[in-house]
């Protein structure tokens, strides 16, 4: 058992790496960084060492393995290399989780053919955290490296809400049910919610909009999790950078049947070519609003129908909960667009939700509230709105160290 007190956490997307090193015994950031656009031309990585300069290094980086290298060379210039013996564990996020991993989980051969099993229903993520695992794990054999699942805090919701309803025999069989995805932002989201309003998480009901490339909402009730809109895959739900979210399955058997497209054309058109991308050609929010603005009229209607279908879950959840705390934005886009914020909830000041226009527009890292004390009309605002940003990172780190101090003591 390793005496360190550090974690590195590695959180492999499909074209990107972040990473960051974490001392857990203050929770100082040691090193943080970001490997973007792999497997493309014009690769590029940004390392930041603890007060140090940023350094850049624009290249090609030709796959995941290749961009983890460099981060470890990155780490080893700043005396921070992997061989280090303060690292206690590497914490790795891993997209699905399948219905058994509801915990982190110490990796082993076994567990690592667990989570590739399960790359078909998550094709865009889990062979990006496997190829993470992999290299890491080649690097410091010895290390505990742990997988922190996107599914598990969902796992806590009531079978009606992870149930499809589809033949049950055949659900069973094949493992067909609503897993939801982002969980550890979901969380962390959620705590640190109840944290800004002064309250116990056990005592509050909020509604999270995780709002990234891939995009999901949550209703979080006492601490767990009752609802999400992502599903068997990270593909249902809100409308996302390329991915559709909700859609009728009979578009699947339209598309194959009458237009003649395989079932991977199909997967690759909902997956990576639709959303955001598919309404109006980009998928980057900025550029979308900036086109909005100057009177683009295929991204107004990727915005309007973006925030449609945002509007729908927040009632739905609404609904769902019986009671809102707190409405929380979090994510690249939750934590930077105020125009997205404004528009989401625009109008339901009969549901005591509104936002602020000073407060939103207020451009800061620190969690805050942007709703008003009062309404317009009078009335009290009675659910907070709120912009939380999230910590993927810090979270897996966190669960990562606890779970190597628990097995440490047995
Ligand atoms: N200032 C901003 N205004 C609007 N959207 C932004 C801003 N900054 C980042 N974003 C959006 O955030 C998205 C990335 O969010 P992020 O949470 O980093 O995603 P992921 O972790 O899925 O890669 C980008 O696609 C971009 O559209
Ligand atoms: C699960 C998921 O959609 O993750 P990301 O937003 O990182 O693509
Ligand atoms: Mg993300």
């Amino acid at each position: 058992m390793s005496e360190g007190t550090r974690v590195l956490v590695l959180n492999a997307g499909s074209s990107s790496v972040k990473y960051q090193l974490i001392d857990m015994l203050d929770g100082a950031r040691l090193a943080s960084g970001l490997v973007e656009r792999i497997g493309e031309a014009g690769g590029r990585l940004v390392h930041a060492p603890r007060g140090g300069a940023e350094r850049e290094a624009v290249q090609a980086f030709p796959d995941h393995g290749a961009a983890l290298k460099a981060v470890a060379e990155e780490l080893a210039a700043d005396g921070l290399g992997l061989d280090s013996p303060e690292l206690a564990a590497i914490g790795h996020r891993v997209v699905h989780g399948g219905l058994r991993f509801t915990e982190p989980t110490v990796i082993t051969d076994e567990v690592l053919a667990e989570i590739r099993r399960l790359i078909p229903v998550a094709p865009l993520h889990n062979p990006a955290n496997i190829t993470g695992i992999e290299v890491a794990r080649a690097l410091r054999p010895d290390l505990p490296q742990v997988a922190v699942f996107d599914t598990a805090f969902h796992a806590s919701m009531p079978e009606y809400a992870a149930r499809y309803a589809i033949d049950r025999a055949v659900a069973d069989q094949h493992r067909v049910r609503r897993y939801g995805f982002h969980g550890t932002s979901h969380q962390y989201v959620s705590r640190a919610t109840a944290r800004l309003l002064g309250k116990d998480p056990a005592e509050v009901n909020v509604i999270v909009l995780h709002l990234g490339n891939g995009a999901s909402a949550s209703a979080v009730s006492g601490g767990r999790c009752v609802d999400t809109s992502m599903g068997l895959t990270p593909l249902e739900g809100l409308v996302m950078g390329t991915r559709s979210g909700d859609i009728d399955a009979g578009v699947v058997f339209h598309l194959h049947r009458v237009g003649g497209l395989s079932i991977d054309a199909i997967d690759d058109l909902l997956n990576r070519r639709s959303g955001l991308l598919g309404l109006c050609g980009d998928n980057d929010m900025r550029e979308i609003m900036r086109r909005a603005d100057e009177g683009d009229a295929d991204a107004r209607l990727a915005f309007d129908t973006y925030i449609h279908r945002l509007r729908k879950y927040i009632g739905g959840y609404y609904a769902v909960l019986g009671r809102v705390d707190a409405i929380a934005f979090t994510a690249g886009v939750g934590e930077n667009a105020a125009p997205v914020r404004a528009a989401a909830v625009a109008g339901l000041e009969e549901l005591g939700i509104a936002v602020d226009p000073e407060l939103n527009s207020v451009r800061s890292r620190e969690p805050r509230i942007i709703s008003p004390a009062l309404l317009p009309s009078g009335g009290s605002a009675r659910v907070a709105v709120a912009v939380v940003p999230t910590d993927e990172e810090l979270e897996i780190a966190r669960q990562a160290f606890a779970l190597v101090h628990r097995s440490s003591e047995n």
